[in-house]
Order: structure tokens, then sequence, then C-alpha cells
């Protein structure tokens, strides 16, 4: 066979299996495994198939089910599947921006808060190298982490901070210090964050990714089981198009746009409760339609967010009826109902 041709069936076979794929749906998202991203590094070799499979540790069944579903490939020998999922967790959601300082790590410790309020075993991974501040968000200072010993090695113990998994690359290094991590290094402590840690059971996992596309989004992006990524922009245009790239990665690797949130939407007057966009109005709205992702709520300025995330005390908790409050209570409300996770809770 020439190399075209062996080109040609290799691809036609991709195909053909992506087709059978499809045919295995997610009961309560009511999408299919590859829509889903639950499938990638799809490789067929020979007449052989591997991929790997990205589940929460309430969906093993799937392995089995795409087993099966493949060995009805005629030219099929065997399915190789890697299993690719944090012990114990659930659904695994990353906070992502396409800029710094857009509020993303405010977002992802009030959704976690919001979530934690509604009966929800919740853990956050505060995965931002470049800014780790998650920690500071909860009230906590400078803490050692331990590592445990399990069957299936050494882990390290999250901290819990207001009911709250918590770990962080911030309490890895020396206070006030960057972390001066790059390449392949960089990529071995990601990879490690991600597996390493004894979460026990949860019902959410929030990663705080750090800002932009570099190495180190693309690395926990790929090696998690992200069921769904939320993007934090601001309104003003410059920050929107930071998004659009973002974006892009999320949807190269695979994994569905969950919704959008715009922060620093508008100032609420204290006096005659008039809203002011400071920062322009309109582009969630704009992202929102292009990406055709829901747009999960618009967080005025408050200056008591400000203030509760250089004290740990976050609005969702401290202020829940606040106009920002509520949209945290909201957005947590939606991340329930799509996953229906709470007959478990
Ligand atoms: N809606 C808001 N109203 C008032 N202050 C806010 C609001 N959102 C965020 N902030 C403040 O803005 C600052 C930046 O927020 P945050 O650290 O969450 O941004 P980020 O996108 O995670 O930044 P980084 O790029 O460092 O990861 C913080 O001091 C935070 O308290």
């Amino acid at each position: 066979m020439t190399d075209e041709h062996l080109n040609s069936l290799t691809a036609s076979r991709q195909q053909e299996v992506i087709r059978y794929l499809k045919t295995v749906i997610e009961p309560i998202l009511k999408n299919n495994v590859v829509s889903l991203g639950m499938v990638r590094n799809l490789c067929i070799v020979d007449d052989y198939v591997y991929l790997r499979l990205y589940i929460g540790a309430h969906q093993q069944d799937f392995f089995k089910e795409i087993q099966y579903v493949l060995s009805n490939l005629s030219w099929c020998k065997k399915t190789y599947i890697q299993i690719c999922t944090i012990p114990g967790v659930k659904v695994t959601l990353a906070i992502s921006s396409g800029k710094g300082g857009v509020g993303k790590s405010t977002t992802a410790v009030n959704i976690a808060a919001a979530l934690k309020l509604q009966g929800a075993k919740v853990g956050l991974l505060d995965a931002d190298v470049y800014g780790p501040n998650i920690p500071q968000m909860l009230g906590l200072g400078q803490a050692d982490i331990q590592v445990i010993h399990t069957p299936t090695g050494e882990k390290f113990l999250p901290l819990e901070i207001q009911g709250i998994k918590l770990m962080s690359v911030g309490l890895l290094a020396e206070p006030n210090r960057p972390l001066a991590w790059r390449g392949p290094v960089l990529h071995k402590i990601i990879t490690q964050f991600l597996q390493d840690v004894e979460w026990g059971e949860l019902d959410y996992l929030l990663i705080d990714l750090p800002p932009g596309t570099g190495d180190a989004q693309i690395t926990i992006v790929q090696e998690s089981p992200i069921c769904g990524v939320i993007l934090v922009t601001t309104p003003q245009q410059v920050a929107i198009s930071d998004v659009r790239r973002n974006i892009h990665m999320f949807r190269q690797v695979g994994v569905p746009v969950l919704g959008i949130v715009e922060n620093m939407s508008y100032l609420i007057c204290s006096d005659c409760g008039l809203r002011t966009p400071i920062f322009g109005s309109g582009g969630g709205e704009q992202l929102a339609a292009e990406l055709q992702a829901p747009l999960l709520g618009q967080i005025p300025i408050d200056p008591r967010i400000c203030s509760g995330g250089d004290t740990g005390h976050p609005i969702a908790v401290t202020n829940s009826t606040s106009a920002a409050g509520e949209v945290f209570v909201q957005i947590a409300t939606a991340l329930l109902g799509t996953f229906c996770l709470m007959q478990s809770i």
C-alpha cells in the first residue's frame, strides 16, 4: 500500500471512529463524549485505536461503553483507552481570562464559595503560576503543605479554608518571590499539581488558570479532565479580543466553553442606584453572541469585592444579597443545575 493510500485509509478510519464515539451520550449533559471534549488524542495505528478519555470520578462506565461501541468496528483489533481523571473529583471546571487583572481569581473564589454555600463539596486549584493569590483571597497566609503517603504514592494534602479545599502553587513558593519556573520544570510542576493532590471526594474542582495562552495554560488544559471553561472578561474591546485568542486554545483542545462572566460591568451609584458602565458596555454580550455561549453574569464594580479579596472575605459569602453577590450565587446555581450533582450532595 502506498503512503497516500495508507493516509487516506487512516483518515477514513478516524472519521468512522469519531462517528461511533458520537453515539456515546453523556446522559446529564445530553451531548456526546466527542463534543464534550471527553475524548482526546485519538490516534489510529494499523488496526488499533488509541485514545485518552477525560472523565469525572462518577463517569467510569464510559470506559466500558466506549470499548463496547468500538468493538463493532470491523477492522479494529483492539482499543487502548487511557483514563485521565482526578481521583475523587466529579466535575472539573477551569476559570480563564484572556488578560491579567480582569477578576478571574475573584470570580473563581466567589463561585467556589457560592457552590459551597449551596451544599457542594468544592476544591480550588490555584494554578495561576504568574500570580497565585487565591490563598490570600480566602484569608490564608503562608502555610506549609503536607505530603502524605497513599497507596498510589506520595500526595499533597490540600488545605481547607471556609469549607473549601485549596491547593495553590503560591503555597510552594517563598513569600513575595516570583515563581520563576520555566519550560520543562513548569510543565512537570503543573502536571504533578494536577495528579498528585489528595482531594478526597469533591463535587466540583475549580482550576484558576494563569491568564493568556502560554505553555502553562496549554499544559493544564491538555492534562486535566476539564468539563468546561468559564471565561472572565471586562467589557472593553481590548479585553474581548484577548478572550477570543483564549477561546481558540480551548477549542483546539476540544474543551467546551460553558459561558462568559463579564466583570466590572458597571458601577452602582450609592445615592441614586444609577448604573454607570465605566469600562464601556456590550462586550460580554457581543462575545456571547459570537461564541454562542451564554453570558453567565455581569458583575458590578464593588469596593467590597476588592476589600473582601484582600482580607479573605468573598462577597458571595459576606454580602450574598448584594448585586455582585447575587450574580455569583446565580452562576453557582446554574452550574449545579447543569451538572445535576445535587442529588448526591
Ligand atoms: N467587580 C470588582 N469590583 C471591585 N474590585 C474588583 C472586582 N473584580 C476584581 N476586583 C479587584 O481587582 C483586582 C484584580 O482581580 P483578580 O486578582 O481577581 O484578577 P485576575 O484576573 O485573577 O488577575 P491575575 O491576572 O493576577 O490573575 C483584585 O484586587 C480584585 O479584588
